[in-house]
């Protein structure tokens, strides 16, 4: 692992843990908005931000009002004006490739011209007037011969320039939503991906699944936290080993994930369910530095079915709902939401 992995690594973790420690000192829900705030909060906050935040105060519903406002305004709408800026960038740029395409067509329109021009004055004149007209004409095609390699320096810097402005708008939308810590979505990513989805009838039922790691504190309390945000690594890779390409999976919380399986009935939800689960449980972790084993790592699962009518916030609801069912009733298990 890279010295800059590993520091990033930490970085994420310890965001990842304030940004909890605050929701609970602020007595607020951890709903995927909460979390995107308060992880912004100690990610990389504007003045402004810090300042409305500092002001979360009141009722409950107060505070998540404001919440919610902060989260329209700086959190979407930061990637919004980040959008339209770099749509702006590239309007730009063909713009002042059309001009120079335009330009050099007029000045072929003239060359064609004095072409055109110079055929009668050739026909019965003297050699004298001949090479005079021979003179002019190669000092035109010279001028076009300028033109044309202008033109191609500017095509290909404009090809360059859009080449770099693309590379940015998707780094730009790797770290709007990826999770740093897994590489997996983000909550924002999650909620992104499903906005893809969501209007195709076909992909109607979905299984949506909660997955949460047992115990997890004690990774973090035996091993220390580095191991733990490890922990947390292996399990998203093992989910995504074992998910479709079309299913979306992503980090909801610290140790918390969502796994959406289109076109899925809740019947084959909780086989797959079932297969993540024992996936998980069977993995054998080494400890690098020590060569220790860890201690078993399972998940709870809760799942739940989302219907076309159905808002997916209140599906991950009643999957949590089950999930908290399997946690009450022993934990490495599944469950499924209550008819
Ligand atoms: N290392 C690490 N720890 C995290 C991260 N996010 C959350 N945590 C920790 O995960 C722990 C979650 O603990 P709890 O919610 O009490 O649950 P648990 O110990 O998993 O127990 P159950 O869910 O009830 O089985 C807390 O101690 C958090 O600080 C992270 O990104 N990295």
């Amino acid at each position: 692992m890279s010295e800059l992995h590993k520091r990033n690594l930490k970085e994420t973790g310890q965001i990842s843990r304030a940004a909890l420690a605050w929701l609970r000192d602020q007595n607020l829900p951890n709903t995927p908005i909460c979390y995107h705030v308060a992880f912004e909060l100690f990610q990389n906050p504007s003045d402004d931000f810090k300042q409305i935040i500092a002001a979360v105060d009141g009722p409950i519903e107060n505070k998540l009002a404001t919440i919610e406002q902060v989260y329209r305004q700086y959190i979407i709408g930061k990637l919004d004006s980040n959008l339209s800026q770099f749509s702006e960038r590239i309007d730009d740029v063909a713009c002042k490739t059309l001009v120079t395409v335009s330009n050099t067509n007029e000045k072929l329109k003239d060359f064609s011209g004095n072409l055109e021009e110079a055929t009668p004055v050739l026909e019965g004149t003297s050699e004298d007037a001949k090479i005079k007209v021979i003179a002019l004409l190669l000092e035109e095609t010279k001028k076009i011969y300028v033109y044309s390699n202008s033109l191609e320096d500017r095509l290909s810097d404009a090809t360059r320039e859009i080449k770099h402005l693309q590379q940015e708008h998707m780094a730009f939308r790797e770290r709007a939503y990826r999770d740093p810590l897994t590489q997996i979505l983000n909550r924002a990513g999650l909620q992104h991906e499903f906005d893809l989805i969501s209007l195709n009838e076909s992909m109607y039922p979905m299984s949506v699944m909660m997955a949460d790691i047992d115990y997890f504190k004690s990774f973090n309390d035996e091993y220390g936290h580095l191991v733990g945000d490890n922990v947390i690594q292996i399990v998203a890779t093992t989910l995504l080993k074992q998910i479709k390409h079309s299913d979306i999976l992503a980090r909801f919380g610290g140790e918390e994930f969502i796994i959406i399986l289109p076109k899925t009935s809740l019947q084959n939800g909780l086989i797959v369910a079932e297969s993540l689960r024992k996936e998980v449980s069977a993995l054998k972790v080494k400890r690098r530095d020590t060569a220790e084993y860890l201690r078993q790592i399972t998940l709870s699962i809760g799942v739940a079915l989302l219907s076309n009518s159905d808002e997916l916030i209140d599906c991950i609801d009643r999957a949590d709902k089950a999930l908290y069912r399997a946690k009450n009733a022993g934990r490495n298990r599944i469950e499924r939401e209550n008819d």
